[in-house]
């Protein structure tokens, strides 16, 4: 069987593009990898109370809802005083939550806590420590004070209607800190797209050592976790052997938005993923990828409705096994939306391969959210390429250097079970201190759990130091 393998940065924009675009609509000939790099989400949004929205998807940017603070407030414990010292000390205190506080007459002081209401017309804050109260209740500043000290100014980080934060933006525990001090009690987020794992293979136990040429599966433990880590409801994980008539069932009978397979790919006389995709009508978008481990990876769009009745063929298709699929619910129901499956080569490290290749940038692309921007690490070490593919390489990342790892072989995990991410490695191999792309993991320590940040733009977060 000769493929065209996909080369690897075009597999993964196709991957994105296809959860981008809702492709199923799209006209035959239509290509993926032209679609738009943001689109809606796949799933309609949904208003989520804020912990339920952890780890979605902004599905319409956050706008201030107040200015931030909301009003003038004291950034110090100290006395908020007017006009120039001494000052006269009042005896009361404004604390944090106090309704509007007595304006201030010049040559007063009045104690006031960090965060509270500074009343009108004070020229400063000065900080506790440095002032002192005489036995006649006059208060003397320790050094020069600046109009304007230690005053968060009303509207200082943001103005009622500011955009905070676009749309795409993943729901991480600071945007969850910053929606509700802008006002939010609910936010706007894409649902996550849910999957579905099927797991091929009469090999598999999913207990006890391997045995009598059988051994563990790793892939139905290890993906539906990471499957959640990159933003997917996993909603069955389902193990069907080797037998074409019931891969043919399951895929027609899924309502998942995206159905992972493991195993399958290949060409072997138990390889069922192709025939059954054939006999589904499905479009292969990506058929196998010029990357190793993993290149017999797919990526297909399935059809809205069958082809053709369970266990009759379609015109010039093939049935997908000796027997008709005998299960009566496998009739394909019309789908509303597009639903994709990726293929998972097998081998474990090839079906990470897979999964970080396909399965990721499809997760995003459906749930409305930007492709991850690369970003570089430069190499501790040589590592070998590929004459024609793209390798990817376990790294743990120390200091500034990205540390290639051993057990890198398709079927091993050691390596990747102690990684903080993927190295690409172009063909022909990296050289010691050269920068390659890393892919991280959703739980490496190379850029943090919860995915890049956004700059936010010009008015983003990254153009100014504020510190008291
Ligand atoms: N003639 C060719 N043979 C193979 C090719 C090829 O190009 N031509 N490619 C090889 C590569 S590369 C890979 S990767 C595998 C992919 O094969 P499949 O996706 O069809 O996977 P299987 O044959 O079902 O399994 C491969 C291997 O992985 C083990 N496996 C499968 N599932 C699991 C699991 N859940 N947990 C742990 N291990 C699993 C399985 O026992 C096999 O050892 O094809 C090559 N062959
Ligand atoms: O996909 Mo395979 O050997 O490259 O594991």
């Amino acid at each position: 069987m000769a493929r065209h393998a996909t080369p690897w940065p075009e597999a993964r924009a196709a991957a994105h593009a296809a959860g981008v675009s809702r492709a199923a609509r799209a006209p035959s000939g239509h290509r993926p990898d032209q679609a738009p790099a943001t689109a809606p989400a796949a799933v309609a949004p949904a208003l989520a109370p804020l912990p339920a929205a952890l780890g979605r998807v902004l599905a319409a940017p956050l706008t201030a809802l107040t200015d931030l603070p909301s009003f003038d407030t004291s950034a110090m414990d100290g006395w908020a005083v007017a006009g120039p010292g001494p000052w006269r000390a009042l005896p009361d205190g404004v604390l944090a939550g106090q309704e509007r506080p007595e304006p201030l007459g010049d040559g007063q002081a009045v104690r006031i806590a960090t965060g509270a209401r500074i009343p009108r017309d004070t020229t400063a804050v000065i900080r506790s420590e440095h002032a002192h109260v005489d036995d006649k209740g006059h208060l003397y500043a320790q050094h020069d004070v600046v109009p304007g000290q230690d005053i968060r100014p009303r509207a200082q980080e943001c103005r009622t209607g500011d955009r905070l934060l676009p749309r795409g933006t993943l729901v991480t525990p600071a945007v969850l800190g910053l929606a509700a001090a802008a006002g939010y009690d609910t936010l706007p987020v894409a649902p996550r797209p849910t999957v579905e794992v099927l797991v091929l293979g009469d090999e598999l136990l999913t207990s006890g050592l391997p045995q009598e040429g059988r051994i563990r599966d790793a892939l139905g433990p290890m993906l539906p976790p990471w499957l959640g880590a990159l933003g997917a409801d996993v909603t069955a994980v389902r193990r069907l052997g080797d037998d074409a008539d019931t891969l043919y069932a399951a895929l027609a009978r899924s309502t998942a938005d995206v159905i992972v397979t493991t195993g399958g790919t290949a060409s072997g006389p138990v390889d069922h993923v192709h025939p059954a995709l054939r006999h589904l009508g499905a479009d292969l978008l990506v058929d196998g990828v010029a990357v190793r481990p993993g290149h017999p990876m797919l990526l297909a769009r399935l059809p809205a409705t069958a082809t053709a009745p369970p266990g009759q063929a379609a015109p010039g298709q093939a049935p997908p096994g000796p027997q008709a699929p005998p299960d009566p619910q496998a009739s394909l129901a019309p789908q509303a939306s597009p639903r994709y499956l990726v293929g998972l080569p097998g081998n474990p490290l090839a079906a990470v391969s897979g999964l970080l290749t396909l399965a990721a940038p499809l997760l995003r692309g459906l749930a409305g959210r930007p492709a991850a921007a690369p970003y570089a690490v430069p190499l501790r070490d040589d590592v070998h390429g590929h004459p024609r593919d793209t390798r990817l390489v376990p790294v743990s990342v120390r200091g500034p250097y990205a540390v290639p790892l051993r057990y890198n072989g398709p079927a091993m995990l050691r390596g990747i079970a102690v990684a903080d991410g993927l190295a690409v490695v172009r063909p022909g191999g990296a050289g010691r201190h050269q920068e390659v792309e890393i892919l991280d993991l959703p739980w490496g320590e190379a850029r943090g759990q919860y995915g890049e940040l956004s700059s936010g733009g010009p008015n983003g977060p990254f153009n100014e130091v504020c510190f008291t």
